[in-house]
């Protein structure tokens, strides 16, 4: 039985002031217990988020980290390790805004992967296609490739202790969200590949959906049978849905 999973990716939204109001209303949620819950602020303001959520059961991740894992001449970049320091426990992994903005390909996506979970963090690999792509046909392709540079390079073991994230480009921030039929169609897909390679693993990594989740959408999603949760960008900001989205989770 897999665990449920809810992440809000802030991205590059917040000031110390509307922070601290986030975490003033995450402070209230009532979260169901069977449901894991992760916030990944921007760097700048993990810090205060660690200390603002203390002894609740929120985990905080950072949204990129350095290929090395330990600390060094390597400026501008943050390191797994100093995340751990931090109080970080995930880091996201190739979101496709840094695949596309920051030109990030699979031989630095690998070496991110491989330096957060030598430090101890959970990395959850985002993967997915673009509108160009789905129309081409090649959605399952692109998927499989992404998946499999890590594969190949690390082992299908490292996924056993890694969370994957489904997000088709087209579906960040469009407000264009994949039919839960699209999304479990491609769930099913990074799975099988998985078992072809180890079925243990395969069955129990978290395999999460991102693109435009809302309250609104979210129960019919979260109920399909390959999609454990979700990453969840805009909607995250604001508490309230957030927290509508977490229950939707825990159905
Ligand atoms: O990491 C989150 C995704 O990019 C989804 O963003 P969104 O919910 O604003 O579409």
């Amino acid at each position: 039985m897999r665990r449920p999973m809810v992440a809000g990716n802030w991205k590059m939204h917040g000031t110390r002031a509307s922070v601290a109001e986030l975490i003033n209303g995450l402070r209230d949620l009532a979260l169901p217990s069977g449901v894991e819950v992760a916030v990944f602020p921007p760097l700048l303001h993990i810090s205060q988020v660690v200390d603002g959520l203390k002894g609740k059961s929120i985990s905080v991740g950072a949204q990129n980290s350095a290929v090395e894992s330990g600390q060094g001449a390597l400026t501008g970049e943050v390191s797994p390790s100093q995340l751990v320091d931090a109080g970080c426990s995930l880091v996201l992994v190739g979101h496709s805004e840094r695949r596309q903005l920051m030109g990030e390909q699979d031989g630095v996506l690998i070496r991110k992967f491989a330096a957060a979970q030598a430090s101890g963090l959970v990395p959850v690999l985002c993967i997915g296609e673009t509108l160009e792509q789905r129309e081409a046909g090649k959605t399952l392709e692109v998927v499989s490739q992404q998946l499999g540079s890590i594969i190949d390079e690390l082992g299908v073991g490292a996924f056993a202790k890694a969370v994957i994230a489904y997000e088709p480009v087209w579906a960040i921030g469009t407000g264009l969200t994949a039919s839960p039929q699209q999304a479990q169609d491609v769930h099913a897909a990074i799975r099988a590949q998985l078992a072809a390679e180890n079925s243990e693993v395969a069955q129990g990594v978290r395999l999460l959906y991102g693109g435009s989740v809302k309250a609104a959408n979210a129960v019919e999603l979260f109920g399909m049978p390959d999609i454990d949760g979700g990453l969840i960008g805009g909607a995250s900001l604001n508490a309230d849905e957030f927290g509508a989205i977490i229950r939707a989770a825990g159905n």
